[in-house]
């Protein structure tokens, strides 16, 4: 049963715990959270093809909007119809702002009261990242979510510096609400919670945001190089801060565990370049935990990738042949271990969900995390 929610609708359906399940209507089809959205950086989820993705199952993929911006350029992406148009993608699509992408890949890069000036790491051109910019360039994009400007202050930044940046966060966070009329388009705007590792920071930073109307709240700031406890613990303060009755977004989590963790503590929905990413160098999760394909022990096994899992890759070849794929260096590698990855990511996710329905989250998480080897190689 599907039911279909207007943009930026959202329902609460189950609580177990401190763990949700809900719908999220939006201009592409109504979401089932917790949801997992795998990243599609420069309007391609790496090594997979519409069709792939659309045999995969996910309502939702994150674009980059610093990357697009740069190229092919979110004008030309608007003048060929919409970034869903351009790649073939027929779900949802969030796009994050770019101040993350700036602040990440970029040394020169310089940050005012108007915005972020930065350097292209094509071509070095300088370019100007304003609150209005980075929400014109979403709305070109056609982005059914859309993030905005924040500056995600570095791990370890001190108390004076990181209370200071969470009030140019929330300014710019006010200047692009200004930007966007309420569900303009059916186009949706999230605020990001910043405020370091600093508790107080984080109810402040939540408390300013909460006074402006965005559709969605994520939390920004973390999974940039602390601890698993450190960024737990901001977690567990920060996500009971935010309306309940609005989608919690936890921004670069993580791995199966943190997901597991982010559910149980209330967050409905996760972004993390792990499984494409790690895909992309042979390491694959797996319900026995994280293993890597080009172990010596696989060449020989004519066993599945993973008995449990379902997944094309899983259900077609053997852990001999995909190991010899990756040895080669032959593109299917990339394309079978990241069908499995994405599919690994997205099962946890329905099961989750499935398990919060049912009021037996806790047992479900317990029994997940007994079988993951973190390190199972
Ligand atoms: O505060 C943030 N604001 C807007 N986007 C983000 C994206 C983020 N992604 C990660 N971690 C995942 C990573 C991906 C690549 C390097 S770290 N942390 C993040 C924090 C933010
Ligand atoms: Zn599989």
């Amino acid at each position: 049963m599907t039911t279909h929610l207007q943009p930026g609708e959202f329902s609460l359906l189950t609580q177990c715990g401190t763990a949700r399940a809900g719908l999220l209507g939006t201009a592409h089809g109504t979401l089932e959270t917790p949801v997992f959205m795998p990243v599609g950086t420069q309007g391609t989820v790496k090594a997979l093809g519409p069709d792939d993705l659309a045999a995969l199952g996910p309502r939702i993929i994150l674009g980059n909007t610093y990357h697009l911006y740069l190229r092919p350029g979110d004008e030309r992406v608007a003048r060929l119809g919409g970034l869903h148009q351009f790649m073939g993608w027929n779900g949802a699509i969030l796009t994050d702002s770019g101040g993350f992408q700036v602040f990440s890949l970029q040394g020169l890069r310089r940050i005012e009261e108007e915005g972020v000036t930065f350097q292209s790491h094509i071509d070095g051109s300088r370019h100007l990242f304003s609150p209005e910019k980075v929400v014109s360039i979403q709305r070109n994009l056609g982005s059914d979510i859309m993030m905005v400007l924040d500056e995600c202050v570095p791990y370890g930044a001190d108390r004076e510096y990181t209370a200071k940046s969470l009030q140019l966060t929330t300014r710019w966070a006010r200047r692009c609400r200004e930007a966007h009329p309420a569900l303009d388009r059916g186009q949706l705007l999230f605020g990001i919670v910043q405020g370091g590792f600093f508790p107080d920071l984080r109810a402040e930073s939540a408390r300013q945001l909460m006074e402006i109307p965005f559709d969605g709240f994520a939390i920004g700031g973390l999974s940039v190089g602390e601890s698993r406890a450190e960024m737990l613990d901001i977690l567990a303060h920060t996500a009971p801060l935010l309306p309940q009755d609005k989608p919690r977004y936890l921004m670069g989590v993580g791995t199966p565990r943190d997901l597991l963790d982010g559910i149980a503590l209330g967050v409905d929905m996760f972004d993390c370049v792990l499984p494409t990413r790690n895909a992309r160098n042979g390491t694959l999760f797996t319900s026995f935990g994280k293993t890597n394909i080009k172990l010596a022990k696989y060449a020989e096994d004519p066993a599945p990738l993973d008995p449990a899992c379902t997944c094309y890759t899983c259900r077609t070849f053997s852990r001999a042949y995909l190991r010899h794929l990756y040895m080669a260096r032959e593109l299917l590698a990339y394309r079978l271990n990241t069908i499995h990855n994405i599919h690994y990511y997205l099962d946890l996710m329905r099961q989750a969900r499935a398990a919060i329905l049912e009021h037996r989250f806790e047992a479900f998480r317990r029994d997940i995390l007994a079988h993951y080897e973190d390190e199972a190689t």
